[in-house]
């Protein structure tokens, strides 16, 4: 009953939180200082803009429970940052309540919290020592954090000389040994490398059921992996929020769409005349809005080349790439028997796959051409299309493979 309890207690409870921030510097500073003066006498203007302010965050709530993680999102300047260095006590909202229960780890900006002249080792005793452990204690926790951390020979240098993936590890390694009950992250993962992103998840995994987790990333596969929660933000305010991850990052991802194309290579033997995706549902799309493909449609591209200097079919190698520009499928290449033909000038073909099954969501097809002998290059054209998958379910994974059940 009792462990029951603990399972379900709220550990971060933010109510109606808000930040504003000035875009100038002088004005910035007078109004600190009326403030100072009025907020003697109660101060009533907090919820309100004066010339030059903006809000950073704008009544953000949410209930946070242990073995909860929720992931905030969204374009630079949103106000992650600032709502985690309010969680973090760094900074007080202008309106609002934060709650906070329990030991709080934090992992927010690069090397924040550590003192650049003190070594590695010293660092973990003053680290630990803020976060309320005694001296034995810490003790008894730091060689598990020097091996985490993966760091045993340079723990005794001072911290200013660890690259960043060093500072990373040693900041990892104290957040999550030191078992707290709130761990805030923010993007700073990203600069570790992959051994040690995997690590982290590892243990991101091991230490949630006993943690409230709060994380920002701009990466949205590891928000996927993480999060049973989500904000999106925009100019503050959350503009989507809930427990539906793949929805909030199909949101963030149209924000970010891309149709222009970009030729990077051409050794000037062939050029690009058109491209047609066949079988799009183009004219239900407004001219703007991008070819769309159900899931299970064929997928069909027609490409029509001038070759004006050359006779000889190149190889030509088309590349989808996903929303975070991740190559996901590629197109079987033409050989010396396929039936493709140049006819004057022109070499017009048709590339087809019988069955989509990429998931719901936009992507981007990469052309390029090469020798079909020695294998140099002769062109190269990065998002020559853009199209969009539709499909009812909000799916994250970049596949979704037609199934049948059956019973044995
Ligand atoms: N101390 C400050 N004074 C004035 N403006 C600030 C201050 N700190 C942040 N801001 C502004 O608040 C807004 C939100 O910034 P914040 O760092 O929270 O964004 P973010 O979502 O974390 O962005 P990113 O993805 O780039 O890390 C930005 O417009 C930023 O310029």
């Amino acid at each position: 009953m009792a462990e029951e309890k603990q399972k379900n207690e709220v550990l971060v409870e933010v109510e109606g939180v808000s930040k504003k921030f000035c875009k100038d510097l002088k004005t910035s500073l007078w109004y600190g200082v009326k403030d100072l003066w009025s907020n003697v006498g109660g101060n009533k203007q907090e919820r309100q803009l004066r010339p030059k302010e903006f809000w950073a965050v704008k009544d953000i709530s949410f209930q946070l429970r242990r073995g909860e993680c929720i992931g905030l999102i969204g374009h630079n300047g949103a106000g992650k940052s600032t709502l985690l260095k309010m969680l973090n006590g760094l900074i007080n909202p202008d309106a609002g309540k934060i709650t906070m229960r329990g030991r709080v780890g934090a992992l927010i900006e690069l090397g924040a919290g550590f003192n650049p002249i003190l070594t590695g080792r010293e660092n973990i005793y003053n680290n630990g020592a803020i976060l309320g452990f005694t001296r034995k204690e810490i003790e008894e926790k730091i060689e598990a954090i020097i091996a985490f951390a993966e760091i045993e020979e340079f723990i005794d240098m001072p911290v200013q000389h660890y690259s960043s993936g060093m500072k990373v590890r040693l900041g990892f390694g104290v957040a999550a040994q030191m078992e707290p009950d709130i761990l805030i992250i923010d993007e700073v993962l990203a600069v570790g490398d992959l051994g040690f992103i995997l690590k982290c998840f590892k243990t991101i995994d091991d230490i949630l059921p006993k943690t409230a987790v709060v994380f920002v990333s701009h990466s949205m596969p590891m928000v996927s992996r993480v999060c049973s929660q989500i904000i999106l933000m925009e100019r503050g305010r959350a503009q989507f929020q809930g427990t539906e991850v793949s929805k909030a990052i199909d949101l963030y991802y149209n924000r970010f769409t891309n149709n222009e194309s970009n030729e990077v290579f051409n050794d000037g033997s062939l050029e690009l005349e058109h491209v047609e995706l066949i079988n799009a549902n183009s004219d239900k799309v407004a001219p703007d809005t991008l070819l769309q493909l159900k899931w299970g449609d064929p997928l069909a591209l027609k490409f029509s080349f001038k070759l004006p200097a050359s006779k000889a079919i190149p190889k030509f190698s088309v590349i989808i790439f996903d929303k975070e520009q991740r190559p996901v499928a590629v197109f079987e290449k033409n050989t010396l028997n396929s039936p493709i033909r140049i006819t004057g000038d022109r070499l017009v073909f048709k590339l087809h796959h019988p069955n989509l099954q990429l998931s719901k969501g936009v992507y981007s097809i990469n052309i390029s051409a090469s020798d079909m002998h020695s294998g140099s290059p002769k062109l190269r054209i990065n998002n020559v299309l853009s199209f969009q998958v539709l499909h009812e379910e909000e799916i994250w994974q970049p596949f979704l493979l037609k199934t049948t059940y059956e019973s044995v």
